[in-house]
C-alpha cells in the first residue's frame, strides 16, 4: 500500500542510535523541506520524561550532533516530537502510546532502535493496542539476530503481525551515497559492465577500517565480534552489489532479487580462507591507545578483525576472488571497494621495455567519496631506446563534481524512504537469511578447528597472517 506515513513512532528514541543518528537525520531532513508538513514524531522509551523534557533531550542531541548549518527550522522541528514512556516488554502503555500517535490521515512507520530481544514483546504489544493495521509500516535496526535461527524467529516474529512489503530492515550501508554510487557507476555506463566478469576482473578487495574500538558498546560487541558485526550485513552487502547481474530495473524486487542470488551463489569458505585477530595495545596517529581486553576489562576470545578470502560461484565470478577485509583500531578509517582488472592478453609495447600494469577502480565510500581509476599512458618523451609507460589516475572526487550537495547522513535518505514506503534500499528475509547461512558456517569452522584470533598492535593493518592470505595469490592489500 503507497502512502507517505504522517506519524512515525520511535522505539528506543533516548539511545544512543536515535541521538547520533535519528533525529539528527530527521532534523536535517525537515531542514531540507523533505519531511510530510503533518509528520508527527512519537518518541518512547522506558526513561520517564514528559513531552517537553523529551523536546530539551532531543535539542541537546541535535545541538551535539547535528552542525549547526543543517538545523535551521530546529524550533519547528521539535515541534513535530511527543513522548511516551512504555517497557516494551508488558502491554502496559501500549494503548497510550496509540492515543499519543491519534489516527493518521494516511499511515504510520514504526522504527525499531531498540535491542532485537525486544522486537518480540514489542509487536506483540502493538498488536494489543491495534498499531499493526495495513496502514502501518514496521522498520527493524540490526543486528537481526546472532545467527540463522535467531534471525528466523526474529523474522517469524515480525511476520506473524506485519507482511515482507511492510517490514523495512535497515542497513545503514545502503544509504550511504558512494554505496548507491556503485550502481550508478555499473548501470549507468557503457563503459565497465561488459568488462564486469571472469574475463577481465583478476579480484576484487573490500575493505572496511575503523580506527574506533568498543565505543562503549562492550556487552554487544564482544559478543558479536568482526565477523557479525560488520560482515554478516555491511560487506556482504557491498560485495552483493559489486556483483549482482543488471537488475532489470531500479526497483525493490529487481535490486533484491538480483542480489540474493549472489548471497546465495557463495561458496561455503574453505579452511584456510579466513584470518581473525584481535587488537593489542597501540597507537593510532600518535595515540596510544589500550588493548581489546583492557578496554573489555577481561580476557576475550572475540575477534576485532576478520580478513576473507570469497568466491562466488556463478559463471560471471568463476575463479574470481573477493577479499573481504574489516577490523577496529586500524591505522585509517576507510572503506573501499577495489575491482582490479587483468593485465592486457598480448602487450605490443613488449620489445620496448615497457612494462605494464593491469587498470584498477578504486570506489572510495568513506572518509572520501571519489572513483578512482588507473590506466595506463605514456610518459612524454623521445624515448629512443624503447618507450616508457606508467600508470596514471582518472580521478573523480565526488564532492568537486557535484560540489554544494550535501553530505547527508545515510540514515536521512533511509528514514524518507521507510516513510515514503520505498523498500529499494532494505533488506529482504530471504537476503538476510542467506547472509547468516554463510556466516553460520565460517564460525561452525572456526569452532571445528579451535582457532582464537591473532594479536595484532592497534595502529596496524591486522596480522600479518590477514597479509599473506592475499600474498599468497599474489595479491596486495591495496593501502
Ligand atoms: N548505536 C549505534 O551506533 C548502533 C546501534 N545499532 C543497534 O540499534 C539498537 C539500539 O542501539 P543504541 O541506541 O545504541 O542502544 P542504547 O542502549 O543506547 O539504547 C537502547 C534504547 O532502548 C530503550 N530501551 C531499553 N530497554 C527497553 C525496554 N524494556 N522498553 C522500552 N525501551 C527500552 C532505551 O531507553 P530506556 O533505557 O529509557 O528504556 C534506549 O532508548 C541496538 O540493537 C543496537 O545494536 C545498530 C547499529 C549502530
Ligand atoms: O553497524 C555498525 O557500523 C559501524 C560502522 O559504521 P560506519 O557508517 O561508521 O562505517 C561500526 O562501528 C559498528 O561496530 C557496527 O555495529
Amino acid at each position: 500500500m503507497s502512502f507517505t506515513a504522517d506519524r512515525l513512532v520511535l522505539f528506543g528514541a533516548t539511545g544512543d542510535l536515535a541521538q547520533r543518528m535519528l533525529l539528527p537525520s530527521l532534523c536535517a531532513l525537515d531542514h531540507d523541506d523533505l519531511l510530510a508538513p503533518d509528520l508527527k514524531i512519537v518518541g518512547t522509551a522506558r526513561s520517564d520524561l514528559s513531552d517537553a523534557e523529551f523536546r530539551d533531550f532531543a535539542r541537546a542531541a541535535l545541538e551535539k550532533f547535528l552542525p549547526a548549518n543543517r538545523r535551521g527550522g530546529m524550533a519547528e522541528f521539535l515541534n513535530r516530537l511527543s513522548y511516551q514512556p512504555l517497557d516494551a516488554t508488558t502491554l502496559e502503555g501500549y494503548e497510550e502510546l496509540a492515543a499519543k500517535v491519534g489516527e493518521p490521515e494516511r499511515g504510520i512507520a514504526i522504527f525499531l532502535s531498540t535491542a532485537p530481544s525486544l522486537f518480540e514483546p514489542t509487536i506483540r504489544g502493538l498488536q494489543h493496542a491495534g498499531l499493526d493495521g495495513p496502514h502501518v509500516r514496521m522498520c527493524l535496526e540490526k543486528p537481526l539476530g546472532v545467527d540463522l535461527e535467531t534471525s528466523r524467529e526474529i523474522n517469524d516474529a515480525v511476520a506473524a503481525a506485519f507482511p515482507e512489503e511492510r517490514i523495512f530492515r535497515i542497513d545503514h550501508y545502503l544509504g550511504k551515497e558512494t554505496v548507491q554510487n556503485l550502481l550508478a557507476l555499473r548501470f549507468a555506463n557503457i563503459l565497465f559492465e561488459p568488462l564486469w566478469n571472469a574475463s577481465h576482473i583478476d579480484h576484487v578487495q573490500i575493505t572496511v577500517a575503523e580506527t574506533v574500538g568498543l565505543e562503549g558498546r562492550v556487552a554487544f560487541y564482544d559478543d558479536a565480534g568482526a565477523l557479525r558485526d560488520m560482515v554478516q550485513n555491511h560487506m556482504l552487502q557491498l560485495l552483493a552489489l559489486v556483483a549482482m547481474e543488471p537488475p532489470g530495473n531500479f526497483n525493490a524486487t529487481s535490486v533484491r532479487d538480483e542480489k540474493v542470488k549472489v548471497l546465495r551463489a557463495l561458496r561455503r569458505v574453505a579452511e584456510g580462507e579466513t584470518v581473525t585477530g584481535q587488537y593489542r595495545a597501540g597507537a593510532i596517529q600518535s595515540k596510544a591507545v589500550p588493548g581489546y581486553d583492557e578496554e573489555l576489562g577481561k580476557d576475550s576470545d572475540t575477534e576485532t578483525y576478520v580478513a576473507i578470502k570469497a568466491h562466488v560461484d556463478n559463471w560471471r565470478w568463476k575463479g574470481v576472488p573477493f577479499y573481504m577485509r574489516t577490523g577496529k583500531r586500524l591505522p585509517e578509517r576507510v572503506t573501499e571497494i577495489v575491482v582490479q582488472f587483468r593485465c592486457v592478453p598480448h602487450s605490443i609495447f613488449e620489445d620496448k621495455g615497457a612494462r605494464m600494469q593491469p587498470n584498477r577502480l578504486v570506489i572510495g565510500i568513506q572518509p572520501e567519496e571519489n572513483v578512482h581509476l588507473s590506466l595506463m599512458a605514456k610518459v612524454p618523451g623521445l624515448d629512443r631506446e624503447g618507450i616508457r609507460l606508467r600508470s596514471v589516475p582518472l580521478d573523480i572526487s565526488m564532492p568537486d563534481a557535484f560540489s554544494g550537495a550535501v553530505r547527508r547522513i545515510a540514515y536521512e535518505r533511509l528514514l524518507l524512504d521507510l516513510m515514503e514506503g520505498d523498500q529499494t534500499l532494505f533488506v529482504r528475509r530471504d537476503e538476510v537469511e542467506a547472509q547468516w547461512e554463510w556466516i553460520d558456517a565460517i564460525r561452525a569452522g572456526w569452532a571445528e578447528q579451535g582457532l582464537t584470533p591473532r594479536p595484532y598492535s592497534a595502529g596496524t593493518w591486522g596480522p600479518s597472517a590477514a597479509i599473506a592470505l592475499a600474498e599468497r595469490d599474489g595479491v596486495t592489500w591495496h593501502e
